[in-house]
């Protein structure tokens, strides 16, 4: 499986935000998005995830994809595990409870399971939105900001989640300001 990028420029707003990004991950690998504010990182993540077609060049995927964007997934009137299980429901049939059940633990939300999305703190709604993508079963997560708005011991949990899906084949690209540990990423330094 794989994720390529070939001399993919991206324009929004009439204004070429940047051109010539070539990239190529395979099962395992990890990419990390750097830049300052506006540069585009948001928008190359949204170009992987084919939200947004790349001005020049192409993108290729040839796998199932979980995207992690500022916006939550989750349904906000339901409980975590309703709403963790309706993503689950349509990502992989028959539900993956297994899957779900090892995101929460892995993100320390057992606890949070049974309370309405919308009470969830802002890091807690972010590491649900985690969970939501470790319980995909996709093989690329593509991870806008995955770091925002958690605490030092979630950082380090997702730093593990990250890296036990790479272990497993699996494929991270990542947009991020802030300093994360992902060993042996390529940066994309827009
Ligand atoms: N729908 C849109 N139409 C026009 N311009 C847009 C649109 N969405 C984003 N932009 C512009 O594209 C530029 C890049 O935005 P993007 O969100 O990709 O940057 P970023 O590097 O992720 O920024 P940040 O670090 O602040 O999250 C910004 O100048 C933004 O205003």
């Amino acid at each position: 499986m794989s994720l390529a990028f070939r001399d993919v420029a991206c324009v929004r707003g009439g204004r070429m935000l940047f051109s010539g990004v070539s990239f190529d991950l395979q099962s395992g690998d990890a990419a990390v998005v750097t830049g300052p504010n506006g540069v585009g990182k948001s928008s190359l993540i949204r170009i992987a995830a084919s939200l947004l077609a790349p001005f020049e060049g192409s993108v290729t995927c040839d796998t199932a994809q979980a995207l992690l964007t500022e916006a939550s997934a989750l349904d906000p009137d339901r409980t975590l595990i309703a709403a963790l299980r309706f993503w689950a429901a349509l990502d992989d049939k028959p539900v993956a409870n297994t899957r779900i059940a090892r995101a929460l633990s892995a993100l320390d939300l057992n606890a949070l399971a049974d309370i309405p999305v919308r009470l969830l703190s802002t890091g807690q709604r972010r590491r649900a939105s985690i969970a939501r993508v470790a319980a995909s079963g996709a093989p690329v997560w593509l991870l806008d900001e995955p770091a925002n708005g958690l605490d030092t011991v979630s950082i380090a949990r997702l730093e593990t989640l990250i890296a036990e899906h790479r272990a497993t084949g699996g494929i991270a690209l990542v947009a991020t300001h802030l300093p994360l540990a992902i060993p042996h990423a390529q940066e994309i330094a827009l």
